[in-house]
């Protein structure tokens, strides 16, 4: 209707029946090729519907695949700016393949072994949100920016993103949205942003998954091994925190993801489920000793225990951060040779949960080089 069409007053060139709710269809031709008319600067085409701050971008070469933004001037801006190197990592999949997985839709199987710290996958996203833009701006308006967003990808690109599954019902478009999205911050206090990426979607949760992912800086998204995996096995990250209890773990696929998650550990018996849940705990308890720079209480057995109950639990896939606060706790006491092999883990680990290039990495590299240099050696033991 009418009023529901928002851009009337600034758009030059839209005619009113282009308004509201369209089909898919509505904005590709036969080949598929678009017919709307838009703004080409650097590879992007701005779509003159906006609502609040919020503008559909697309470039169609973004890392040679395509991306549409829903998203402010800014955010498009950085975008814009980063520098996507030449040899940009490829999506992988060769020790794989997609197969129906009971209760949990299609995933993604082992098909070689797999050996810890290799990469599966480097994927490409095909679409970004900003996410106060689910907030600000009415959901039918919401829906009229997805489905411009998407229909404007490129056909194979459009193909992929319609191709994964949702959860929810309703609007398909913004149901896949929230079904396969991570979240990526551009920078600032405004760059939060959901980012699909097509490839990645295939990919079921597991709360203790044999794989860990980051996102770099140029929108890529990496999934590496953290453990050796053979083949039959499938492959899996974790789509919630890790150090949650089953009840949360629950509530929280539940409620914000729209499925039960039926994993191993989730579908344990009772017993060996409250025992999970107390390492849990414990591993949470120790983990506020250990970063409270007051605290007399930690010793080596303390952060021996809390490593014990991250590799019991089988949290492999986020244990980095628990690598580097043992090895500044044993620099602190003083304790070089375990601060040197933490600090050595850790890199290691991080590595493949937060990439080559993340602080917590350089950091433990240079502890792991020479403790007695770094500024943790018995900082603390000199001021208890
Ligand atoms: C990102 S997709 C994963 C791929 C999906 N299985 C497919 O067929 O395309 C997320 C969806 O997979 C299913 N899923 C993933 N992990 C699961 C788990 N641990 N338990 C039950 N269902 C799961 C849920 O339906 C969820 O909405």
């Amino acid at each position: 209707s009418m009023n529901t069409c928002p851009w009337i007053g600034f758009s030059l060139d839209f005619e009113q029946s282009m308004c509201a709710y369209m089909e898919l269809e509505a904005f590709a031709d036969e080949s598929g090729e678009y017919r709307r008319d838009s703004l080409e600067h650097n590879n992007w085409r701005t779509f003159p519907d906006c609502f609040d701050d919020y503008c559909v971008y697309t470039n169609d070469n973004f890392h040679g695949k395509g991306l549409s933004l829903i998203t402010t001037a800014s955010n498009h801006h950085r975008v814009k700016e980063l520098q996507i190197p030449q040899t940009a990592l490829e999506l992988g999949y060769e020790k794989t393949r997609i197969a129906e997985i009971p209760d949990k839709g299609r995933g993604l199987i082992a098909t070689k072994t797999i050996r810890k710290g290799e990469r599966i996958l480097a994927a490409k996203p095909a679409l970004l949100v900003h996410r106060d833009a689910f907030r600000q701006v009415a959901m039918q308006d919401m829906f009229y920016l997805m489905d411009l967003a998407v229909s404007n990808l490129p056909k194979a690109r459009r193909e992929s993103y319609m191709g994964q599954a949702g959860s929810m019902g309703s609007h398909k478009i913004t149901d896949i949205l929230f079904t396969n999205s991570f979240q990526v911050t551009l920078g600032g206090h405004d760059g939060f942003h959901y980012a699909n990426f097509p490839e990645v979607s295939v990919l079921n949760h597991d709360c203790r998954p044999n794989m860990a992912f980051f996102i770099d800086g140029n929108l890529t998204h990496h999934t590496h091994a953290v453990r050796d995996i053979s083949p039959g096995e499938e492959l899996t990250i974790s789509y919630v925190d890790a150090l949650q209890i089953r009840s949360e773990r629950q509530e929280r696929t539940r409620n914000s993801l729209g499925f039960s998650c039926t994993c191993s550990q989730c579908t344990l018996p009772k017993e060996e489920l409250d025992a999970s849940d107390d390492r849990i705990r414990t591993i949470s308890r120790i983990e506020r000793e250990l970063s409270n720079v007051n605290s007399k209480e930690p010793s080596p057995a303390m952060i021996e225990e809390y490593i014990a109950l991250y590799k019991t639990e089988g949290l492999d896939h986020n244990i980095a951060g628990a690598y580097t606060l043992a090895a500044l706790n044993y620099n602190f006491l003083g304790k070089a040779t375990l601060a040197k092999k933490c600090a050595r883990l850790s890199a290691e680990a991080g590595r493949l949960e937060n990439g080559p290039d993340a602080g917590d990495v350089r950091e433990m590299t240079v502890l792991a080089e020479d403790p007695e240099s770094h500024w943790s050696w018995k900082a603390k033991a000199d001021r208890l």
